[in-house]
């Protein structure tokens, strides 16, 4: 399989955390969504991949490329929008457009300016007066216009509101349509990564928990509700997470696995998260 992003063993050490020899495959042509909880290290690993923190140890390519030592030969091909925007806060959307035509060789300015209509920002705005979204629609109309293969997305689509979210959406389902584009993409709005991802790489206090196809997951798991009487007879291995409320027992279970006659209802990504991050792993 050919692959869009790889990291193998990737460590980054801070005083109070550590970013712990993480694995991430993502295949050319799909979209992965990158989520866990505040501080579980999304950013960070997003920075290690664009080379802007140094890391310890481990291995990440870009399109195949070592980030360190070919990112400049790839960069056309990788866009980029982080959480917070770096572009400087005295321009407007015509003073970025004059400079990404000298950044980029295959800056399409018609394509830009279509963008930026389509997003509804006024060109002689200055950034520092737009709003969080106006910034992430900019970020995303730059990253959008030049020859990118692969988009590296931290927390795009937060800041927006549900219907320009959907467009942008819809956007990147767009630009994957073209079987040699990618997109990797953190955000804590997981509905948004159900609706558009086909892997999901949780991470859970700088480590992997799963990485896998959506589809499998949202197969896998499922969200038992009975009581403590019934719950008693589950054989234990099937469990992954469990919770007690007034009416009895939730608890998130390898549906497949489950023998007897229980009521199981669908469990989301969101639930899966839930559940491993909060609840007692069995
Ligand atoms: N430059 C730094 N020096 C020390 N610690 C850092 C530094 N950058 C990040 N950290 C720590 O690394 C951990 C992971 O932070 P990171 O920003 O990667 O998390 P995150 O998953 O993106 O969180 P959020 O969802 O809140 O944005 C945090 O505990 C943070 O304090």
């Amino acid at each position: 399989m050919e692959y869009a992003l790889t990291l193998e063993n990737v460590t980054k050490e801070y005083k109070d955390f550590k970013l712990d020899h993480i694995n991430v495959y993502l295949p050319k042509g799909c979209i992965m969504g990158f989520i866990g909880e505040n501080g579980a290290g999304k950013s960070t690993t997003i920075k290690l991949i664009m080379d802007l923190v140094k890391r310890d140890e481990g291995k990440i390519t870009i399109l195949g490329k070592d980030n360190k030592t070919e990112l400049n030969s790839i960069k056309e091909n990788i866009g980029v929008v982080m959480n917070e925007l770096c572009f400087p806060e005295n321009l407007n959307a015509r003073e970025i457009n004059k400079i990404m035509k000298k950044v980029y060789k295959t800056w399409d300015e018609d394509q830009f300016h279509s963008f930026i209509q389509k997003f509804s920002i006024a060109e002689s705005k200055l950034i520092k007066e737009y709003s969080r979204g106006m910034k992430m629609k900019l970020a995303i109309a730059v990253a959008l216009s030049h020859d990118s293969k692969i988009l590296i997305l931290d927390e795009a689509t937060s800041g927006l509101d549900p219907i320009v979210r959907e467009e942008i959406l819809d956007i990147f389902l767009e630009f994957i349509q073209d079987e040699s584009h990618s997109i990797f993409v953190s955000s804590h709005i997981i509905s948004d990564l159900e609706k558009i991802c086909d892997y999901i790489t949780f991470i859970h206090k700088g480590k992997i928990v799963l990485s896998e196809p959506k589809d499998e997951l949202l197969e896998r798991y499922g969200i038992l509700k009975c009581t403590e009487e019934e719950f008693e007879q589950v054989n234990p291995a099937v469990i992954k997470g469990v919770r007690k409320n007034k009416f009895g027992i939730e608890a998130l279970v390898l549906k497949n696995e489950l023998k007897g006659n229980y009521v199981i209802d669908k469990a989301d990504i969101e639930d899966i998260m839930i559940f491993y991050i909060k609840e007692q792993m069995v």
